[in-house]
């Protein structure tokens, strides 16, 4: 937040930006540098006045049922969900290197039991990454990303844009 606080500050001097752009943004660009897909973020979002009611982030605790209808409720796919979650490749939970951003979530998924590599965890992903695997028609999209990156990033990257441009309110630049 520092580090975007910063960023958010030098930009309004030449041009106000929300919250939310500066997010989206900064998102894209931290996937960009640690390997991922170049993420093309339109610009315009308008900051929430309020915050948001609590429950609408999903509980790391949910099975993949509950996973897969909290992402329908707000109209992503099954196939989204498991796109999305690959960003768990990215910090330490044991996924490869914390700081690359590649298909390695998937492979370590179906590795059993599933391993910890590159990093200092000693736990292996969150209760939700190891419930993807348990549902058949998400492991066949885990199979599908550990075996073709490319394929993970051109999904990955239609996902992100869809979530980021999900529930916004726009203003004309
Ligand atoms: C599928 C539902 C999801 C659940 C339940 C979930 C839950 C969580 C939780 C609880 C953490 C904190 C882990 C910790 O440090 O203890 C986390 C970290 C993170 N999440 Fe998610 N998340 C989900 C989806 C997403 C999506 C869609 C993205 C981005 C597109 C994302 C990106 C990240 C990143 C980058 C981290 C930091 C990882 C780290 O530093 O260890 N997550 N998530």
């Amino acid at each position: 937040m520092i580090v975007l606080q910063k960023a958010k500050t030098q930009i309004d001097a030449i041009h106000p930006v929300s919250w939310a752009d500066v997010i989206a943004v900064a998102g894209a660009e931290a996937i960009e540098v640690c390997g991922g897909p170049t993420i093309q973020v339109s610009l315009g979002r308008h900051d929430s006045l309020g915050a948001d009611p609590e429950g609408k982030l999903p509980e790391e605790t949910l099975d993949a049922s509950g996973l897969k209808r909290c992402f329908q409720k707000k109209g992503f796919s099954t196939q989204e969900l498991v796109a999305l979650s690959g960003a768990h490749t990215l910090g330490s939970k044991g996924f490869g290197s914390p700081t690359s951003f590649d298909n390695s979530y998937y492979k370590v998924l179906l590795e059993k039991p599933p391993t910890p590599s590159g990093g200092m965890s000693t736990m292996i992903g969150l209760p939700s990454d190891h419930a993807l695997v348990e549902d058949d028609e998400c492991l066949r999209w885990i199979k599908k990303y550990a075996d073709d990156e490319n394929m993970f990033f051109e999904d990955f990257k239609n996902a992100y844009v869809k979530l980021v441009n999900s529930g916004v309110k726009w203003s004309s630049l």
